[in-house]
């Protein structure tokens, strides 16, 4: 059981915002065989969208001073400026670097990935959850750990 030396309470608190994206699975590791058997419709080289919704969570003790943890304006800038405004009406493949330099699938996993690097500079070890909504059935969530 983690120990609190302050004796502060430790909540989460969660901010959802959301921006709509274009993209397209692919993979330059595998065949076009392969792509097209793996993500199928996805895969169409014409892209497809999605509306999505991203929630963060920040995790930690709540100030005496302010009774917050942090201010959420504070997150809804960052979510704005880092997230929102860049990916907002965007291709994700061909306009944000991380996966049109890395070539890398811009699937949810990937995606909550990104979101969390872009997030950890401002948030650091404050930052506890992303998750992303692609569809209404679809979700991925990431807490920054590695396998
Ligand atoms: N592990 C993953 N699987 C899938 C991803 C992903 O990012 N990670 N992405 C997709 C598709 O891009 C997208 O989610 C559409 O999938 P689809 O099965 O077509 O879902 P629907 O549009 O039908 O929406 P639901 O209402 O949620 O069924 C696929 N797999
Ligand atoms: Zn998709």
């Amino acid at each position: 059981m983690e120990v609190n030396t302050h004796d502060r309470p430790l909540v989460l608190v969660t901010r959802q915002e959301s921006f709509s994206a274009a993209h397209r699975l692919h993979s330059s590791k595998l065949t076009k065989e392969e792509n097209l058997e793996i993500y199928g419709k996805c895969n169409n080289e014409h892209f497809h969208g999605h509306n999505y919704t991203v929630k963060v969570t920040i995790r930690g003790p709540v100030q005496p001073e302010t009774g917050m943890v942090v201010n959420l304006s504070s997150l809804k800038e960052a979510m704005r400026e880092l997230v929102v405004e860049p990916f907002d009406h965007k291709n994700l493949d061909l306009e944000v670097s991380e996966f049109s330099k890395l070539g890398i699938p811009s699937t949810m996993e990937n995606l909550a990935v990104v979101i969390w690097k872009r997030l950890f500079h401002r948030f650091k070890q404050l930052l506890y959850e992303v998750v992303v909504q692609e569809t209404n059935g679809h979700y991925a969530s990431y807490r920054g750990e590695v396998y």
